[in-house]
């Protein structure tokens, strides 16, 4: 294998490394994978107008976030089941997280506890994912335990009532392996080796806690039940945009679960500059989606992102190397993004936005 030098080599290496259940678990979006794809293919249909003749000598990506200063707008998205990538799992992705200050933001569906993260990287800026359970009781413990551990933010995802239909899982279900389990529910991994759940997907048993009876309402009743400023993940349209706002949430997400969930939805960068409108600066928003360069981080930033997650990459770079493949990703990514603001003449992120993207005529094709 030639160096890894970019997202996609990171992600065929970690296809050697993955079993095809794990790799296409990780890899896949739900139904034809049409919004998977297109999260990404929409990238290529935006193009870069740089500015030449500026001092870009010196290069500052900070970024101020709820009264914390990150050093980069690239953030860690919370993905589940870390561990079945590489043993260094959650812990190995928030140490690496924290070696460039940047947010890590935990799943529930982890396979590291929330205590258990937060106690192996010290210091890291840790946001907790959530969802809204069945069972009342169960989302306010998870809340509660995150805010005791040292979590600085909540993330609600509000697009996952069900779990997508996604091929691999009805096909070729993925089980988790005896030496892991969902670590924040106990219950739950001590019950996965029954029979009849056998050939079952690993995810139905949690997943089936998720409550579908949801509302705005239900997002109030988080917000007053936590301290920590609160987003919601998983925001499409300028109309849930303004819901968003008028129920009081700190942030916005504007995110697809990565195609996993609706499949035939918009591509994610294809939607953030109408929610960004919407929200008319009151509130940050944050942005995932098909993001595999630092040109995508650019024009993520162009079109009025705060800062941008990466899911699929992190879990390529663990399965790559570890906590060491999560960092080449992480490094990969940012000296790409970077690279693209000097070129295009921004030394800083207050310097880039709209006028430093259009649309392509015709799609860029890749070598
Ligand atoms: C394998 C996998 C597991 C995920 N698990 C969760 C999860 O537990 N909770 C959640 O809110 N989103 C989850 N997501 C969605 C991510 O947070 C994020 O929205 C998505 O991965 C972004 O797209 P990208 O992978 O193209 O960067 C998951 C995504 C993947 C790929
Ligand atoms: C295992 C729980 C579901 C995690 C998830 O949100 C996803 O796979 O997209």
């Amino acid at each position: 294998m030639p160096k890894i030098s970019s997202i996609k080599d990171l992600q065929e290496a970690a296809k050697e490394k993955l079993s095809k259940g794990t790799y296409e678990y990780y890899t896949y979006g739900a139904q034809d994978m049409l919004t998977t794809s297109e999260n990404c293919a929409a990238f290529d249909r935006i193009q870069i107008r740089p500015r030449v003749l500026r001092d870009v000598s010196k290069m500052d990506t900070r970024v101020k976030l709820f009264g914390r200063t990150l050093d980069s707008p690239i953030f860690v998205a919370a993905t589940a089941l870390q561990r079945l990538a590489h043993a260094d799992g959650e812990v190995g992705a928030a140490r690496a997280a924290r070696r460039r200050n940047v947010v890590y933001s935990l799943s529930t569906f982890s396979t590291s506890s929330i205590e258990e993260v937060a106690k192996e990287s010290r210091n890291a800026n840790l946001w907790f994912q959530v969802s809204f359970f069945k069972d009342k009781n169960l989302t306010l413990s998870l809340i509660e335990r995150a805010e005791r551990a040292g979590f600085a933010a909540i993330i609600v995802t509000v697009d996952m009532p069900y779990s997508g239909r996604r091929l691999p899982d009805i096909r070729n279900p993925l089980t988790v392996p005896p030496h892991l389990s969902f670590s924040n529910f106990e219950p739950v991994s001590q019950s996965k080796h029954t029979d009849q759940e056998e050939d079952e997907w690993i995810g139905h048993h949690v997943v089936n806690g998720v409550e579908a009876n949801l509302s705005w309402d239900s997002v109030t009743w988080l917000k007053r039940h936590t301290r920590l400023p609160l987003l919601t993940k998983g925001i499409l349209t300028p109309e849930d945009a303004r819901l968003a706002v008028a129920a009081g949430v700190d942030g916005i997400i504007v995110s697809n679960h990565g195609g996993r969930q609706l499949d035939s939805v918009s591509a994610t960068i294809e939607s953030l500059a109408d929610v960004v409108d919407a929200v008319q600066g009151k509130i940050p928003v944050l942005f995932d989606g098909g993001v595999r360069r630092g040109t995508d981080v650019f024009k993520a930033m162009a079109l009025g992102a705060t800062a941008v997650f990466v899911g699929r990459p992190n879990l390529y770079g663990l399965a790559y190397n570890g906590e060491a493949g999560v960092n080449l990703a992480l490094d990969i990514l940012n000296e790409e993004f970077t690279l693209a603001m000097a070129l295009s003449g921004c030394p800083s992120l207050k310097d880039i936005n709209r006028t430093y993207v259009q649309h392509a005529l015709a799609p860029l094709s890749r070598l």
